[in-house]
């Protein structure tokens, strides 16, 4: 794709054409810089009744331990104020983790047990090759666990804090068995920052050091870039894994 607004335009798309096709879809969703034009769009295919979130239910990827609902920097403040509060979404099929929950193991059992065939989910792709926040280390087979975030995440998440110590140091995360169980994953990335990450998932061997590289396994995914972000690759449009 020649620029964000292009790639953003095109996973709307692709998930609009989704729910067209079967109304009680289920969507996994990310949050993160990257996907905020996707959620723009689709709110206004939204509004110009292009489709309808009635009958959709989501579940997102992940959540800070420890901040409310109410924190801007919660990921459950960042996908009303993105996404949630301005389509037609009904509340009770909105799944985010709890990250204040008394017995976070429990929190994460149950969400783990909620979770049902996702049509599409929705990814981002961290510098360290993280997905959801499954750190470099994870196992593949991880379900919905506890993370504790490293300094590299937390220093890229900085930005959005006021300072890195208010960084939360724990996660509630999908594990990557939990996502490579979709049956579509829409990738997306922008930026050049992303280029060597892009280039690693798509040629370097697959390993648990980069959690990315295990979408090599899985038999549908659309990574969807701008050109910068896809510059180290030979074609640098989309690509069908
Ligand atoms: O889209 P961004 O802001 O580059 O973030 C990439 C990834 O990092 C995270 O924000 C977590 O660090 C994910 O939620 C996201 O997928």
């Amino acid at each position: 794709m020649n620029n964000y607004d292009e790639m953003s335009e095109r996973a709307a798309a692709m998930i609009a054409d989704q729910i067209k096709h079967v109304p009680h879809s289920t969507l996994g969703l990310a949050t993160g810089s990257t996907p905020e034009g996707l959620y723009r769009s689709l709110i206004q295919k939204n509004r110009q009744d292009k489709v309808s979130f009635k009958d959709v239910t989501t579940f997102n990827l992940d959540e800070y331990i420890g901040l409310s609902e109410t924190d801007t920097n919660s990921y459950h403040f960042f996908m009303h104020s993105h996404f949630f509060d301005y389509i037609d979404i009904q509340h009770h099929n909105i799944h985010i983790p709890n990250g204040l929950a008394n017995d976070l193991e429990q929190e994460c059992e149950n969400y783990e047990a909620k979770i049902r065939n996702i049509d599409i989910q929705v990814l981002g792709l961290g510098l360290n090759g993280h997905i959801g926040f499954n750190e470099p280390g994870t196992s593949f087979l991880s379900r919905t666990h506890l993370v504790h975030l490293t300094e590299s995440t937390r220093k890229a998440n900085s930005r959005y804090f006021k300072t890195i110590e208010d960084v939360p140091e724990r996660a509630i995360t999908m594990g990557i068995n939990t996502i490579m169980k979709s049956k579509k994953i829409i990738l997306l990335v922008s930026g050049e920052r992303k280029a060597e990450a892009v280039e690693r998932l798509m040629n370097g061997e697959i390993s648990e050091d980069f959690p990315a590289s295990v979408l090599q396994r899985h038999p549908n995914v659309v990574l969807i870039g701008d050109k910068a972000a896809l510059k180290k690759l030979r074609l640098q449009n989309e690509f069908i894994c």
